[in-house]
């Protein structure tokens, strides 16, 4: 990244870490096969198993359970297979809420039709209520709810919702993606039986993650057939830098999370406090606990994509909804599950911000804030607030 650059796109990709790309250029020096049984085979595999071992201590798991993969998208491809299950009992339908990453709501491999969507509230949160409904009376499902929102950052009720789920003999998979790193959590904790993780949303190279499972689990098919690697779950073999950059980049995570994560929303906390002085401005899901990094902000009248290039003109990289919807003109699935109708939605703009921001990169974002709002004529804003 240039100097003279803001970086608060955070929740799509960070910036990776020095511990990070220092333990891939010290693994891309080994020539092993971490299969091999020789020195070489065996340095790598050395490399790959402590950073197994640091990913596993990062939720409370058992380095056996964390499974890597090409990213989190196959991790959560993985978790939704069809006949997982504890014992004999085997899961056929798939239940998710209608906020889940886009890797989630396709289903991964489960047939079209039976998956089912959970609905949330206005603040983006799960619909108790509504889950259980869903649950009740029907066939043990497999149930799908990410922990932190990437758009909205809104954090979900587990492990309430684990005790749903399990209470109608579900089992639950947790995209935990955007809030390892962010906020305190462990797969015991969040009540969960499967968690998918990613490495690039703390300072881990892109197309690595992990699936981590819980010993209970049966069932679970290989997306990938082929050699034995990751004890039979995922052949093929394994990305010995990328996993070393994801084992570096989680354990500087957690040792700097508690401190980090305080300044961080100090910083995000008076970046709000700004943008709600623009009349008109809303700040999305303010009043439910959310990370500490996220902000989404909308300004009826003010499009996403324009506000984005106007930023991105001003030296400030911000994102438009959810980086893998930007692009297109469409309002994201997230806000419109929140029920916003497409005016508020389409204006969404989010700010997510990490370990090198500053209270200068807020000053820039808020210089370039005010430029894009108030060059909104007065006649379109009130003209989008009446439609709101
Ligand atoms: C909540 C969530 N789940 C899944 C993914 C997909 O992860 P990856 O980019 O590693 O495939 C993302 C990334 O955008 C995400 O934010």
């Amino acid at each position: 990244m240039t100097a003279d650059r803001v970086y608060l796109d955070w929740n799509a990709t960070t910036p990776l870490r020095p511990q990070a790309r220092a333990a891939m250029a010290a693994a891309m020096e080994l020539a092993g096969n971490p299969s091999s049984i020789h020195a070489e085979g065996r340095a790598a595999r050395g490399l790959v198993e402590q950073a197994r071992a640091m990913v596993a201590a990062a939720v409370g798991a058992a380095p056996r359970n964390v499974v890597f993969t090409s990213g989190g998208t196959e991790a959560n491809t993985l978790a939704l297979t069809p006949g997982l299950g504890i014992g004999s009992q085997r899961i056929e339908q798939l239940v998710v809420s209608a906020i889940e990453h886009a890797s989630v709501l396709t289903g991964g491999r489960f047939p079209h039709g039976s998956v089912a969507t959970v609905q949330v509230s206005r603040e983006g949160v799960v619909d108790l209520d509504h889950l259980r409904g869903l649950l009740a009376g029907g066939h043990p499902a497999l149930v799908s709810v990410m922990l932190a929102n990437n758009e909205t950052g809104a954090l979900q009720p587990l492990p309430a919702i684990a005790e749903i789920v399990h209470a109608a003999d579900g089992l639950l998979h947790v995209d935990a993606i955007q809030a390892l790193g962010k906020i305190p959590f462990t797969v015991n904790e969040l009540g969960a039986d499967l968690v998918s993780l990613s490495a690039h949303k703390l300072g881990g190279p892109t197309g690595v993650g992990a699936l981590v499972l819980t010993e209970r689990l049966a069932g679970l098919e290989p997306l990938l057939r082929g050699g034995g690697q990751e004890l039979g779950r995922r052949a093929g073999t394994e990305n010995v830098a990328g996993i070393a950059g994801f084992g570096a980049a989680v354990a500087a995570a957690m040792a700097g999370m508690e401190s980090d994560m305080a300044r961080i929303e100090n910083l995000r906390n008076r970046l709000e406090a700004n943008l709600r002085q623009t009349e008109g401005s809303v700040i999305i899901a303010e009043s439910v606990p959310r990370l500490p990094n996220t902000t989404l902000v909308a300004l009826p009248g003010l499009r996403a994509e324009t506000a984005v290039i106007g930023f991105d003109l001003a030296g400030v990289a911000v994102s438009s909804g959810s980086a893998c919807s930007s692009g297109k003109v469409r309002a994201s699935h997230v806000l419109e599950a929140m029920g916003f109708g497409p005016e508020l939605a389409q204006s969404a703009i989010r700010l997510s911000l990490g370990w090198s921001s500053s209270e200068s990169d807020i000053d820039r974002c808020l210089k370039a804030w005010r430029k894009l709002a108030g060059n909104l004529t007065k006649r379109d804003h009130e003209t989008e607030l009446e439609r709101f």
